[in-house]
Parts: C-alpha cells; sequence; structure tokens
C-alpha cells in the first residue's frame, strides 16, 4: 500500500491547499488502472511528476511510464501532458526565460522502434539528397539526473521547457562541470557520481534525486551533500561533451546490442537509456520538433525485470461481482525495487491449465506494472481448486475461465465490497473501508441507502467508540454535500462495463436518469458500445434501479457531465489551457464564467500553480495575489481582456 511521507506531502500540500490525502493515496492504490478516471488519471501523473522532478519521487519510474503514462496514451494520444514538457514544480520562486528551449525525448523500448526511427532519418536524408552514407548516429549514455542550462553566467532549471528557475547558486556552491569542463556549454544534466552515493551517501539519503534536488534548493545545503560537492561527486555534465559512440546508421543496425551495452556502462552515473541522434545538422533541420521532443534525437529505455519465484499458497478472494480470484502468495522477492510477495494469477483457469499451487515455480514479470504479472509457470505442481466460495460457503460454478460465487443476493465478500466499492468510487469521504463496512453488515446494513439511513440513529449500538460513530455520520454528510462528477457517482454502482470512463462517455449523451430508461438501442448508436456492452449496461443498470432511486432524494452534490451537443468541438483560445478565476465578475457569475470555459475545452483550476495558463481577475483582487501569480510566469487577464480574448478566435 502507497503512502506519502512528510517530503512528500509537504510538497502535495504546496500544490493544493487541502488536499485529501486519503482519496489520492487511494488513486495510487487503484489495482485496475483501466477503472481510473481521466480526471483522476491527471492527478495521479501530476502529483508524480510534481514529486519526482521535486526530489522525492513516489513511484517508480517503470510504473510512471509504463502504467499510468501509457493509460493516457491508450485513451487520449494527443493529450497536452503528453505532447508538452513535462513540467517542474515551481512553487514559490520567479521563473526565467530559457535562452534556448529545451525539449524532453521521445522513447523507444525495443530495437525495432530505433531501426523505424532510422528509417525516418534516411527518408529525411532522401529528401535533402544527402548522401546515405553521411548519416552518422551518436549514442551516449541518458543521464537520469536534473536536467538544467548553462549559458556561461546563469545555471537554468529546464521548467516548462521555455521558462526555468535561475539555480546559479548550484556553481557558487562550489558545482563543477563534469570532466573539468568550461562553462557555457548549453544543456546538460547535474549528476552524482554513482560509487560516491553508494559508499558515503546512501546511509543518509534515499536515492540521489534528494541530493539533486539539495544542490539547486533555494535553502542551504545539507552538509554531506557539501561535502560531496566539494569532492566533485556531484557534477553539471553537458551533452556536448558527454562520452559517446558515434557511427554509421548501418552500424547501429547491426551491432545495435553491445554498442548500447557499451554506452550503458560507460559513465559512473545514473543513467536510465542510451540517447541516438543524427549528427547531421541539415538533417536535424529538416526533422525539427514537436512540443515534446526533437524528432532527430530518440532514448532507448528498458523496461521488464522478472524473477522465479516459489509460491507459498493461493488464496481466493470473492470480489464484489461474484467472481473468485486466485491471489498467490510468494516467497518475498525484490523486483524492480520493491518487495513483491503477492502477485494475482489472472482467473482459475491458469491456476488449473498451469498448476500453480503451493511449491510451484513462476515467473514473475514487473514491466512497469503496479501489480506484478506471473508470466509462466516453470514448475508445475498439482494445483487445489476450491469448491465453495470463501466467503458464503455456496457451492462455486465455472464460468468461461473464471470460478464464480452464484450467491447473488446473501454473499458477504460481494456485498461488502460492493459497498466498499460505492464510498471508495465517490471518492469524497472517508471511513467506510472494508473494516467498518464488515461491522455494519455484520449488524444487518446491506444495501447503501440502509446506512444512510442508519446514520440517523448515529450508529448506535454497533460498538463503535464514540468518535468512530461520529465520524462515520460526518462522512455521510460530506459524501452528499462533496461535489463529485456524476460519472463518478454513476460508476460508485458498480454496475458491470460501468466504470468511470464508459460513465463519462454516457453521461456525454444522457443524464443518469435518462439512462435509466435507455434501451440497447439507444446505447448501439453511440460511439464505443456494441450490443454486448450495451446489453449487459441495460440488464446492470435495472438491477441498481431500486438503489440509484433510493439515494437519488438524498440529493448527493453531482457536477453534471457537459453534454456532446453543448461541448465545442473547433479550437478555441483557450483549449486545453489551465485557467483559475478568482474575484467577483460583472458579466455573471464566476460558476458560470468557470462552465463556459469548460465547454471551451478549457480546464479550471482552483489555487494558481505554475501550471496556471491564465489567472482571470475580477473585481476586488488583492495586489499580492496578482503579483505572485506573475511571478509563477502565469499571465493575468482582467474580466474584460479575457472576453477578448474568446472572442479572438
Ligand atoms: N517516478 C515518477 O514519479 C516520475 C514522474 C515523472 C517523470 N518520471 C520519469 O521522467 C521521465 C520523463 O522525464 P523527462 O521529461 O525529463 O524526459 P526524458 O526521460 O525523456 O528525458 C529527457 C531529458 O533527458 C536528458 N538527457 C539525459 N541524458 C541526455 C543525453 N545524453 N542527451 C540528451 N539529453 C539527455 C535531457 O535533459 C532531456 O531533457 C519519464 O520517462 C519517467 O521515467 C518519473
Ligand atoms: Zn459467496
Amino acid at each position: 500500500m502507497l503512502k506519502f511521507n512528510q517530503n512528500q506531502l509537504s510538497i502535495i500540500a504546496q500544490l493544493n491547499q487541502s488536499p485529501d490525502v486519503s482519496a489520492i493515496e487511494s488513486l495510487f492504490n487503484e489495482q485496475n488502472v483501466s477503472e481510473i478516471s481521466l480526471g483522476n488519471l491527471l492527478i495521479i501523473l501530476e502529483i508524480s511528476n510534481a514529486l519526482y522532478r521535486s526530489g522525492h519521487p513516489v513511484i517508480d519510474d517503470q510504473v510512471y511510464d509504463a502504467v499510468y503514462l501509457q493509460e493516457l496514451k491508450n485513451r487520449k494520444q494527443e493529450h497536452p501532458f503528453l505532447t508538452t514538457v513535462e513540467p517542474e514544480v515551481i512553487i514559490d520562486s520567479k521563473t526565467v526565460a530559457l535562452p534556448k528551449k529545451m525539449l524532453s525525448t521521445d522513447k523507444a523500448y525495443s530495437f525495432e522502434e530505433i531501426r523505424k526511427w532510422i528509417e525516418r532519418l534516411i527518408k529525411a536524408a532522401n529528401e535533402l539528397n544527402i548522401e546515405h552514407s553521411k548519416i552518422n548516429i551518436r549514442v551516449t549514455p541518458k543521464l537520469d539526473g536534473y536536467a538544467a542550462y548553462d549559458d556561461g553566467s546563469k545555471l537554468y532549471t529546464r521548467g516548462d521547457g521555455s521558462r526555468g528557475q535561475d539555480i546559479t547558486r548550484a556553481f557558487k556552491r562550489g558545482l563543477k562541470v563534469a570532466d573539468e569542463g568550461a562553462r557555457g556549454q548549453g544543456p546538460g544534466e547535474i549528476v552524482i557520481k554513482k560509487s560516491y552515493f553508494d559508499n558515503v551517501l546512501s546511509e543518509s539519503f534515499e536515492n540521489s534525486r534528494n541530493i539533486q534536488a539539495a544542490i539547486i534548493a533555494e535553502k542551504k545545503v545539507d552538509k554531506a551533500v557539501q561535502i560531496a560537492i566539494d569532492a566533485g561527486a556531484c557534477v553539471f555534465y553537458p551533452f556536448s561533451s558527454i562520452t559517446n559512440w558515434t557511427g554509421h546508421y548501418t552500424e547501429v543496425l547491426s551491432d545495435f546490442e553491445p554498442i548500447v551495452e557499451r554506452i550503458w556502462n560507460a559513465v559512473d552515473y545514473d543513467i536510465d537509456g542510451v540517447i541516438f541522434e543524427v549528427t547531421n545538422d541539415e538533417i536535424k533541420q529538416l526533422m525539427g520538433a514537436t512540443r515534446h521532443h526533437h524528432r532527430w534525437q530518440i532514448a532507448f529505455k528498458v523496461n521488464d525485470e522478472s524473477a522465479e519465484v516459489k509460491v507459498l499458497k493461493v488464496i481466493p478472494q470473492t470480489s464484489r461481482t461474484g467472481r473468485v480470484s486466485p491471489v498467490a502468495e510468494l516467497e518475498p522477492t525484490k523486483l524492480s525495487g520493491a518487495t513483491i510477495s503477492r502477485a494475482t494469477v489472472h482467473h482459475y483457469n491458469m491456476v488449473k491449465a498451469n498448476g500453480v499451487g503451493p511449491g510451484a515455480v513462476v515467473q514473475l514479470v514487473r514491466s512497469g506494472l503496479v501489480i506484478p504479472k506471473i508470466e509462466k509457470v516453470i514448475t508445475a505442481v498439482t494445483p487445489q481448486l476450491p469448491t465453495d466460495c470463501p466467503s458464503c460457503g455456496t457451492h462455486i460454478i465455472w464460468e468461461s475461465d473464471h470460478l464464480v460465487c452464484p450467491n447473488k443476493t446473501d454473499c458477504p465478500a460481494q456485498t461488502e465490497n460492493t459497498l466498499v466499492h460505492f464510498f471508495k468510487t465517490l471518492g469524497n469521504n472517508d471511513g467506510f473501508g472494508p473494516k467498518v463496512i464488515e461491522k455494519l453488515h455484520q449488524h444487518g446494513l446491506k444495501r447503501i441507502h440502509e446506512i444512510y439511513d442508519e446514520a440517523k440513529n448515529k450508529f448506535t449500538g454497533f460498538g463503535f467508540g464514540d468518535k468512530t460513530a461520529q465520524n462515520l455520520v460526518e462522512q455521510l454528510k460530506a459524501s452528499r454535500e462533496i461535489e463529485i462528477e456524476d460519472w463518478r457517482f454513476l460508476a460508485a454502482f458498480g454496475v458491470s462495463r460501468l466504470a468511470g470512463g464508459n460513465c463519462e462517455k454516457l453521461l456525454q449523451h444522457h443524464s443518469i436518469d435518462e439512462l435509466f430508461d435507455a434501451s440497447v438501442d439507444d446505447l448501439v448508436k453511440l460511439d464505443g458500445f456494441a450490443q454486448v456492452s450495451a446489453e449487459a449496461i441495460v440488464e446492470g443498470l435495472e438491477n441498481v434501479r431500486e438503489e440509484y432511486f433510493k439515494l437519488k432524494p438524498l440529493n448527493f452534490n453531482l457536477a453534471i457531465t457537459t453534454k456532446v451537443s453543448e461541448q465545442t468541438t473547433v479550437a478555441t483560445p483557450v483549449f486545453g489551457k489551465l485557467i483559475v478565476f478568482t474575484g467577483t465578475m460583472l458579466q455573471g457569475s464566476r460558476g458560470d464564467m468557470e462552465k463556459q470555459a469548460k465547454a471551451l475545452g478549457a480546464k479550471v483550476g482552483k489555487s494558481v500553480s505554475s501550471k496556471t495558463s491564465y489567472l482571470v481577475a475580477g473585481e476586488k483582487v488583492g495586489a499580492n495575489k496578482i503579483n505572485a501569480a506573475k511571478d509563477k510566469g502565469v499571465t493575468v487577464l482582467s474580466e474584460q481582456e479575457y472576453l477578448e480574448l474568446l472572442a479572438s478566435n
């Protein structure tokens, strides 16, 4: 279970003045990324990114890349988060324009992708009538440090790629250019010698990222870090002078692995890949860049780590839908930096067919997945299959690859997991975890509305302490009063095929009430809903109809999804921008303006951060607030200027 440490909490608190920490933690603990709503996925990415760039990463890079970033790519290839440079957090300090733009890199995870990139180089060379013999490639270690730019007098952080922070103080503190190089060599990376970190610093620092952050931080550097700087163990390494292999592209194709291996081990610094780039300036110029990366450059990274592990036992667990899932308990094993002691097996058919049981040896792969996967079974045993539901004892049956508990009305695991799912999915309350729900269920509460009803009696007689009971009442109140998206509310009912993503899609066409009257035909008409899922959804909604209409009078505070018919499809002047409105507006309420901005494709934030594009200040806004925004590089607009911007399409 992921939990934030103090450093991380303080950064999160700076991003968002009153964060709901446990809600954010539970987002990170969600095991099925496809169930995470787009909004929450972005929260995960933004928080990971902020923590990573301020020196206190919360998840492995592999998890960040292969799970969350990949999920966003799957859903929205062109999302601004993917097509621009991931920003660092700039909380208090001013930003300054960089002498030259600094971009991220495109990434490849296989030789095949590198080969395709080389084909693009050849195509560019052909267009320019450049002989193939002149296409050379430079391969360098991809330093995993803190990107910075040295113009000879100042040192800057990469920031958002265009504006960074002035961190010249790092040189004043004695930071040296690697290999006794000169100042002013442009972009590079602040890195720590690996051997020095392992021998001297690893006792007091978790990772070298903590140290990089300390070197550039405004506050005084830690003594141990100063000693490391003085010893020359921390350096700024300009890319132009970095150890490299340079040769013809055909060599890269024929000797790919040895070249990668050589460069991978060429320096005593942390690296997270190798960089390939073409050396010919004309080709570079023709290929150009996206807003995210140079097309003439690509990073090659390696993803998987695997281990052979012994299975101790396989435990059946009944889920909210009645599916009984096999969870393998494993001999604790270290994989990609985490100790793994459990893994889910896909389904019981895999247990049966592949012989997973106590004593079996399996190959575990963690290819950036939060939960490691059992890739294959090395030594099989005769598996033991459960015959009865571990929760209610009902005889379980096969439904294609799964064992399922058919007891839909009276299975504690299904009932309790459904209730837990409801409160967890709402995400605006705390306290209704598995333990509390189990107790409520033991006292006969089986349905969501029964829990809300019980709040009137204040949960007396349930064996809770006064404080807990009172908290539960308050949390139920919060769950109704704190605004949540309507799609999240619908998803909370746990209807099969109605996780957040699908709910959001459906509610772009129909309100929740309308959905309960929608036919299979109505749903099939919508993009992304085939016959089978439409039928399942209609049937699933029927099963929760009574519950939904019992909850409706409780007036949950729902933010209604904008209907497609009300959305703009054309690019608007504020499309993709993050806008914060403050002060009193003359044209209408602030709420209306926020709604309009969202309909025009903007994101609306509550507080100003370095990511904010515009602060729209109405009447009666203090000068401090405006200056603070300007210091963060945010454009401040009056209401009138904002309206002019909208009209400028
Ligand atoms: N763990 C987390 O929570 C978390 C969060 C955000 C990002 N990340 C990691 O950061 C990565 C994205 O960061 P990014 O935007 O900095 O992109 P990136 O990893 O593609 O790195 C691009 C940077 O590489 C640097 N670089 C290093 N060696 C280089 C060389 N030899 N030649 C040229 N450039 C070189 C440059 O500074 C450039 O800006 C992700 O892939 C992820 O692994 C992790
Ligand atoms: Zn059961």
